[in-house]
């Protein structure tokens, strides 16, 4: 699914009405069935809150259909400013002339808005959208001051009015919204976290715009979609041997951090790695090797070596922030240029993010596959930026520095953002129900083992972050916490559940 600004969402608009010749009303002919859809249709008594603009429109044809359908419905609306747009006025006139009660919002009318409201089974917002253009002062702040105190159940228009949806940044006040149905794409200002207080249930709907005229305005960032996902699982040949599904060397652990270690290797065989090696600190060797599987063990004297086999390697859960974990990933880094490829990758997690602090400049000029998979503080320390700054803009951050980089960033969290630079997929799996320690050592195996099963590098974190968020959704399902050892068990299953799915 795509992601959209304000501007991309204009020219999608543009192009379909003006371009291709759909007719603006049908659109919001479309708009407002689509929330119609999305209210309970069992309630009696609807308030509908209508603005000057294209927003105002789609409510007053909400306010129609339910009027159609027998359902009690009072019409407040926004009567000073500037003429209603063409299909605005057509949908305003219609409800004047079938009689739908009608009350202009102004400071004599405040009063029996306010008990509307309080009545209201539900209050549909549609008093500002996309067209936000100033900050919202003065009586607009009070109407939806009204809205949030008094509603039992709120619905907005395509966006809580009163938000930016470029930014998701209050425009003064906004409207707390149950649902938002929001048109055709995601709304980019809808993946700050800053937005999602606001939001409530967000149902992206499409509104009979087709998948090309989105194309041609397209900025390259998507949501990842659970279709995308289950295509992007590596089809497994029944004469396959563990030689084709890729030799994993996971570097990791030391001492007091043992478990990040063995969650990472695990995670990469529960994933479908064919050889799956962990090289770890010399002090905490023997007690990892006691207790490997599946997995071989590597001293850490034999490291070179070890990166000369494999076609991905995993750095950094658990290896400590010190100067010798840099050093180690230098000797990583020697190694994968002498005996190198286009097709290795290395995968940056961790510790290994925490050494490259003021170093990132030895990232830029690599002859294999980097990713790096950095949670919002060592984001902070590679970049420079603040936490703050950060979570704000996280597209932002992870697409220019993946750009500036050259290579992969998989930045963690709520809606991780995965980006080559180039494109972005923002992951809509997971929850803080897996928010402990060991899951981005888990995140890691799993995506640096889908690089060695054949992925792209961009593909195989797509799937990782989408897989890793999904186990656990489903998971959190039946806990109250998730643990990263529960995720692995539950890896192999999942992925066959997901790709027979798709047959
Ligand atoms: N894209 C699509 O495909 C489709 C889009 N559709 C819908 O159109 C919506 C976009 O419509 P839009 O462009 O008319 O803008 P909208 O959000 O109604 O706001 C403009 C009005 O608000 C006013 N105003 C602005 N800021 C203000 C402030 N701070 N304080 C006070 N007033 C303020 C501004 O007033 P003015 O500046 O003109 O005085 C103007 O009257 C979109 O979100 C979706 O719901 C669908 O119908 C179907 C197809
Ligand atoms: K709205």
């Amino acid at each position: 699914m795509r992601i959209a600004g304000v501007e991309m969402m204009r020219e999608i608009d543009r192009i379909a009405v003006e371009e291709i010749g759909i007719p603006a009303s049908v659109l919001m002919e479309n708009a407002a069935i689509a929330c119609v859809r999305n209210l309970d249709l069992t309630k009696g008594y609807f308030v509908v809150v209508c603005g000057r603009g294209n927003n105002g429109g789609d409510g007053f044809a909400i306010a129609r259909h339910l009027y159609c359908m027998d359902k009690e419905v009072d019409v407040f609306y926004i009567s000073e400013g500037s003429d209603y747009k063409a299909e605005t006025r057509t949908n305003f006139r219609i409800l004047k002339r079938l009689g739908v009660p009608m009350t202009p919002l102004s400071g004599e009318t405040m009063w029996s808005f306010r008990e509307a409201l309080k009545d209201a089974d539900v209050v549909v917002d549609s008093l500002l959208g996309t067209g936000v253009a100033r900050p919202v002062r003065d009586f607009l702040r009070q109407v939806i001051q009204e809205i949030n105190i008094n509603s039992r159940f709120v619905l907005s228009v395509d966006v809580p009015s009163g938000m930016n949806a470029d930014t998701g940044e209050s425009m003064g006040q906004v409207v707390d919204a149950d649902i938002t149905v929001t048109f055709q794409c995601m709304k980019r200002g809808f993946l700050n976290y800053e937005a999602m207080p606001h939001l409530g249930k967000i149902a992206v709907e499409k509104i009979g715009i087709p998948g090309p005229v989105e194309a041609k305005a397209e900025k390259g960032e998507y949501l990842t979609d659970h279709s995308l996902a289950c295509s992007l699982i590596p089809i497994r040949d029944k004469t396959g041997f563990k030689g084709n599904y890729g030799k994993v060397l996971v570097v990791a652990g030391s001492q007091g951090f043992t478990g990040a270690a063995l969650i990472c290797t695990e995670a990469a065989i529960s994933t479908g790695s064919g050889l799956v090696t962990l090289c770890s600190r010399e002090e905490v060797f023997q007690s990892l090797v006691l207790r490997l599987k599946e997995a071989m063990s590597l001293h850490p004297d034999k490291l070179e070596d070890g990166v000369s086999r494999a076609d991905v390697v995993v750095f950094g859960p658990g290896l400590g922030n010190f100067d010798v974990t840099f050093d180690m990933l230098l000797l990583v880094i020697k190694s994968m240029q002498e005996n190198g490829g286009r097709s290795k990758t290395l995968l940056i997690d961790a510790d290994g993010l925490n050494v490259l602090k003021d170093r990132t400049e030895i990232l830029t000029h690599l002859d294999f596959n980097v990713i790096l998979t950095p949670h919002v503080g060592e984001m902070s320390r590679l970049c420079g930026l603040s936490a703050e700054e950060i979570q704000k803009s996280r597209i932002d951050t992870a697409r220019s520095f993946a750009l500036e980089h050259k290579c992969i960033v998989v930045l963690k969290g709520f809606n991780t953002v995965v980006t080559d630079g180039s494109v972005v997929y923002v992951n809509p799996t997971g929850s803080s129900a897996m928010a402990q320690g060991g899951m981005g050592d888990a995140l890691a195996g799993m995506i640096g083992s889908l690089c060695g099963q054949g992925l792209e590098p961009l593909e195989a974190a797509v799937l990782g972050t989408y897989l890793h968020g999904y186990i656990g959704d489903e998971l959190a399902g039946e806990r109250y916490v998730v643990k990263a050892s529960e995720i692995i068990d539950a890896i192999p299953g999942s992925m066959k559940r997901l790709q027979d799915s798709r047959k």
